[in-house]
C-alpha cells in the first residue's frame, strides 16, 4: 500500500468528523448506508432500473466502476436536458464551469479567449460525459470532442440531443470507460471529467487512467466537491433534503475529496495542477459565480508531466 493509499483508507476508516456526521444524518433521515446506494435512490418521479453498463466486464477495464452509482445516473438519464428536473445545478452551473475551461485552455493552448470558436484544432475527451452538458458547448467553441459515459442510456441520450444540431452532431459518443480507452491507446490534448471522481470506485486509479489518455504537456481538469463541513451541510443537507434539487442519496460525504488530495493523487499520476477555483451559489440571482471559496464546489486545471522529456 503506496502513502497516499495509506492517508486515503485511513481518512476513510477514522475521520474524527465522518462517523458523528453518519450517525445524525441517519437520525435525521432516518437512512442506513444501504438507503444511500441504488437501492433508495429513488424519487417520486424516478424508478431505479438496472442500468445498461457496456463497460462490465471483469477485467483492469473495470477500476473505475461503482454499479451503485452507475444506477443512480441511469434512473435519471432521461432528464439530463430538463434544465428545471435533477440536473438543474449542472446546467445552472455550466456557463461558470465554461468560463474556467476557456480561460485556462486558451492560456495552456495560446488560443484566443475572445474568439467564438477558440478550441479549433484541439481534441477533447469529456469523461462520464452523462447527457452532454459539457460536450456540447466545447464542440461549439470549436473542439473535436469525445464523450465517454459508463451508462448507455446517457449517451444514447447524449447522441439524440447533439443530433440536433449539425455542429455539435460531430460530437463522438461511446459508452466505455477511461481505463478501456487507456487500455486503446488513446489520446486528447486535454482531459475533462467534471463532478465524475466522486462517483468512481478508486480515485486515485481514475485519475492514472485520465493522465495516461492526456498527452504529455496537454491539459487535464477535474471538477468536484470538497469533503468539507460545509459541503456536507450545502451539498447534501440543503441540496438533496431540504431545497430537493438532487435525488436523495446523490452524493455520500464520505467519496468527496479535499483539494489537497486531488491535487496530490493527480501529482502523483504525473499531473501537476497548475490551478484551481471554487463554484459559489448566489441564492438571490440564482447564479453560480467563480471564487477563490474552494471549500465546497471546485474545479482543478493541471498540466501532464512531460517525463520522458528528462532523457
Ligand atoms: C454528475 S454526472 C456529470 C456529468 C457531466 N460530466 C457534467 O458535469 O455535466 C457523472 C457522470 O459520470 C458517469 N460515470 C460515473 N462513473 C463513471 C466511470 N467510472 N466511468 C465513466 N463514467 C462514469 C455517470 O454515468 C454520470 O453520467
Ligand atoms: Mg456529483
Amino acid at each position: 500500500m503506496n502513502q497516499l493509499q495509506r492517508i486515503l483508507s485511513a481518512r476513510r476508516l477514522s475521520h474524527p468528523i465522518i462517523s458523528p456526521l453518519r450517525f445524525l444524518h441517519r437520525r435525521l433521515f432516518s437512512i442506513s448506508d444501504a438507503d444511500a446506494s441504488s437501492a433508495s435512490f429513488s424519487s417520486s418521479h424516478h424508478k431505479i432500473q438496472t442500468p445498461e453498463v457496456k463497460a462490465s466486464n471483469k477485467s483492469r477495464s473495470t477500476s473505475s466502476l461503482k454499479e451503485h452509482e452507475l444506477a443512480k445516473f441511469s434512473a435519471i438519464a432521461d432528464t439530463w436536458w430538463h434544465s428545471e428536473g435533477p440536473f438543474k445545478p449542472l446546467h445552472l452551473m455550466n456557463p461558470t464551469r465554461l468560463a474556467f475551461i476557456r480561460s485556462t485552455l486558451c492560456r495552456h493552448f495560446s488560443k484566443d479567449p475572445s474568439s467564438a470558436r477558440p478550441f479549433e484544432g484541439l481534441r477533447l475527451i469529456d469523461v462520464g460525459c452523462g447527457g452532454g452538458l459539457l460536450s456540447e458547448p466545447l464542440a461549439r467553441m470549436g473542439a473535436t470532442v469525445t464523450g465517454i459515459d459508463a451508462v448507455d442510456k446517457n449517451v444514447k441520450i447524449a447522441r439524440l440531443h447533439a443530433d440536433m444540431d449539425p455542429v455539435t452532431s460531430t460530437i463522438e459518443y461511446h459508452c466505455t470507460t477511461a481505463e478501456k480507452l487507456v487500455d486503446e491507446g488513446q489520446t486528447f490534448d486535454a482531459v475533462l471529467a467534471l463532478e465524475v471522481i466522486e462517483h468512481v470506485a478508486n480515485p486515485a486509479e481514475f485519475c492514472k487512467s485520465l493522465s495516461a489518455l492526456t498527452v504529455p504537456n496537454g491539459a487535464t481538469l477535474l471538477s468536484t466537491i470538497n469533503r468539507s463541513m460545509r459541503a456536507y451541510a450545502s451539498a447534501i443537507v440543503a441540496a438533496e433534503y431540504i431545497l430537493r434539487w438532487l435525488p436523495k442519496g446523490t452524493h455520500q460525504w464520505s467519496s468527496f475529496l479535499t483539494p489537497e488530495e486531488l491535487t496530490m493523487i493527480l501529482q502523483r499520476a504525473s499531473v501537476d495542477v497548475k490551478e484551481m477555483a471554487g463554484f459559489v451559489y448566489n441564492p438571490i440571482t440564482g447564479r453560480w459565480l467563480l471564487s477563490d471559496d474552494i471549500s465546497v464546489n471546485f474545479i482543478a486545471y493541471g498540466t501532464k508531466r512531460n517525463d520522458l522529456g528528462d532523457i
